[in-house]
């Protein structure tokens, strides 16, 4: 589509294109009204990948959680501002500079949705001049991922093997190293998927499937790949479906690791280090006093533990609590450009797209992602233009720029 080609990582100049192109009756892969993304999607799924998408902890209280705390926020509008152009949406978070204060969230098992699965989402992140975050669960390998996002900012999300397989853990770590990753991603909250009503109704768990599709990484891993020969007697692919069961259970270890195993991973990666699934103002002093980098406050979209806080309220109080000792980051619940910039508002220094970007890839593969992650970036650039804030800067989108009302 030539005018999405033309106005690439530009959210602003695919809005004039957009109107422009309309004269001539060409339209975008499908709507910019971002509520509706999720029902488009869900007609296009089977079953099992509807079940897992939409799938929530419990009675999924969490997530509904998750979404009505950004309505008791509300942007108040500054008049008479006088701008230079359009707000700058700039970032820095770890030291180094991003384009947008957004990034993709790690989703596995992405071929589940589409067939171009992830190496969609790392060409259209690429585009978008937006992070890349590869999953431990995803269905391509580290390396064709790594090279469908080309030049793009790439980080590695762990989902982390027990002690007892750490020659695993430094070979997956090795190889996001050598692939270009440049932070390292810890997930906390997912050493055992959730209680997932949705999954158990399905009997549906991608991993344990014929096709073992989010057992990319693992599959492709020597040293798993070694220790399992040595095991069997056989090759993976000659006993796919143990081999499933064994890589789930190295990456989904059902116990937690400590504070302490942290050293581990300061010691065998060189570079930052974000944990993800931080909810809590302790767990955020102890990231602190544990030298990590960032943390990402994320209640992973509601799907692991129900009854929760929404992850916006969180969020709230951590900012208060730790402010400048850490880099915040943030996600569960974004689903427009309002959200981001109230997320933004209330302390993080950016905020992961997590299910839109997959609603995408089910709707248009690199195309549709590339619509999400524009259509949003432009909605939130002129909420800000509009409500007079002309950057996302600290000194001039904080809570001065919100209304509360519980
Ligand atoms: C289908 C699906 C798969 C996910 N897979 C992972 C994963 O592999 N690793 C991870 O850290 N988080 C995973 N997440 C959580 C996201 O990274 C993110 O925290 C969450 O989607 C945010 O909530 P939201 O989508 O409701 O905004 C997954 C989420 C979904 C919906
Ligand atoms: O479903 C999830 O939330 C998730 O984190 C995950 C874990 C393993 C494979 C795919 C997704």
């Amino acid at each position: 589509m030539e005018f999405l080609d033309k106005s690439m990582g530009d959210p602003i100049q695919y809005m004039s294109n957009v109107y422009g192109y309309g004269l001539k009756n060409e339209r975008p892969p499908f709507t910019f009204k971002s509520d509706d993304w999720e029902d488009l999607a869900k007609e296009r799924m089977c079953a099992n990948s509807l079940g897992y998408i939409c799938g929530n902890a419990g009675t999924g209280e969490t997530s509904r959680n998750n979404r009505s705390a950004f309505q008791k926020w509300s942007i108040t509008p500054n008049r008479l501002v006088k701008t230079e152009g359009y707000p700058s949406i700039k970032s820095k978070v770890l030291g180094q500079d991003f384009a947008t204060p957004i990034a993709v969230a790690p989703i596995g098992v992405q071929r589940i949705f589409h067939n171009d699965g992830e190496i969609a989402v790392a060409k259209a992140a690429a585009c978008e001049k937006v992070p890349y975050i590869y999953s431990t669960a995803a269905a391509t390998s580290i390396e064709d991922a790594a090279t469908a996002n080309g030049d793009g900012t790439r980080w590695y999300q762990l989902y982390w093997p027990s002690n007892e397989h750490n020659e695993i853990t430094k070979s997956l770590l090795k190889r996001a190293q050598e692939n270009g990753f440049s932070a390292l991603v810890v997930t906390l909250d997912t050493y055992k998927l959730g209680w997932r009503p949705s999954d158990l109704d399905n009997g549906y768990n991608p991993f344990l499937h014929a096709d073992t599709i989010g057992n990319a990484l693992g599959f492709t891993d020597p040293v798993f790949r070694k220790k399992f020969e040595a095991k069997h007697g056989k090759t993976i692919e000659e006993n796919m479906e143990v081999a499933a069961r064994e890589w789930t259970s190295v990456i989904f270890p059902e116990f937690s690791h400590s504070w302490e195993d942290l050293q581990f991973l300061r010691e065998n990666w060189n570079g930052p280090i974000i944990l993800k699934g931080i909810q809590s103002v302790p767990d955020a002093k102890k990231a602190v006093k544990a030298g990590i980098d960032g943390i990402i406050v994320s209640n992973h979209g509601g799907r692991q533990q129900d009854g929760g806080t929404s992850s916006l309220d969180c969020l709230v109080k951590i900012q208060k609590a730790i402010s400048s000792d850490i880099e915040i980051l943030f996600d569960s619940g974004i689903r427009c450009g309002s959200d981001i910039a109230k997320a933004l508002a209330l302390g993080a220094k950016m905020v992961l797209i997590g299910r839109p970007y997959i609603y995408g890839l089910v709707l248009g593969g690199q195309v549709g992602v590339s619509h999400v992650l524009r259509s949003l970036l432009g909605d939130l650039i002129m909420n800000l233009h509009l409500a007079g804030i002309p950057s996302i800067g600290k000194e001039e989108l904080n809570t001065d720029c919100l209304q509360y009302e519980s």
